[in-house]
């Protein structure tokens, strides 16, 4: 049996795409302190490949929150795992996320880091899942709209495995029984 049935995101589209993001990005932030905020641990590749194609100054910060547990449904209750480090009061935030599936944890997250006094929050998220989203988050960039499949890969897990792909592929179902 194989693991995934279809790669969706290879590896060079997600390089292109993160040199088109990185560009609007550095763009729009020219001349301030520009926070990254990623979410562990999905957004770590994302996050490492992202921040290498920005300016030294940009700063990094972490954040772990989990809705999911270890299986494939959004439990929609976000817990914080680990706190940011950085006061965020006057700084521009940028949350870097790996994908939006229901949108539950994003929009969390936008109401907690907006109550923290930041000058501006925004998002950069690689993936978005247009089909299962239950509450719409504005998210300023935006990698690849994908369909509502369970994928793996470049950050993305499936009970901790497949985090480590350069892709991003459609789990076979029959890896989680589905
Ligand atoms: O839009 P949603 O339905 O809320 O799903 C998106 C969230 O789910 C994943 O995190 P997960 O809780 O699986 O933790 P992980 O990043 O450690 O894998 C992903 O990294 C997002 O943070
Ligand atoms: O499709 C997904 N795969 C892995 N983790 C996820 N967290 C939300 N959606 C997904």
């Amino acid at each position: 049996m194989d693991d995934f049935t279809k790669i969706i995101v290879s590896e060079n589209d997600i390089g292109r795409k993160l040199d088109q993001l990185s560009a609007a990005i550095r763009e729009d932030y020219k001349g301030k302190d520009l926070l990254l905020v990623g979410v562990l641990k999905g957004a770590v590749m994302v996050m490492a490949d992202l921040a290498r194609r920005m300016p030294p100054t940009v700063q990094m910060d972490w954040m772990a929150i989990s809705s999911y547990g270890s299986g494939t449904k959004s439990s929609g209750v976000v817990r914080i795992l680990k706190d940011l480090d950085a006061d965020l009061t006057g700084k521009h935030v940028l949350i870097v996320e790996d994908i939006i599936d229901s949108g539950l944890t994003l929009s969390w997250l936008l109401g907690n880091l907006r109550s923290r006094g930041a000058e501006s929050v925004e998002i950069a998220a690689l993936l978005r899942k247009p089909d299962a989203v239950q509450v719409d988050v504005p998210i300023k960039y935006l990698g690849f709209d994908i369909p509502n499949e369970f994928v793996v890969g470049y950050g993305l897990d499936y009970a901790e495995k497949y985090r480590t792909l350069p892709f991003v592929a459609i789990l076979n179902p029959a890896v989680y029984g589905g």
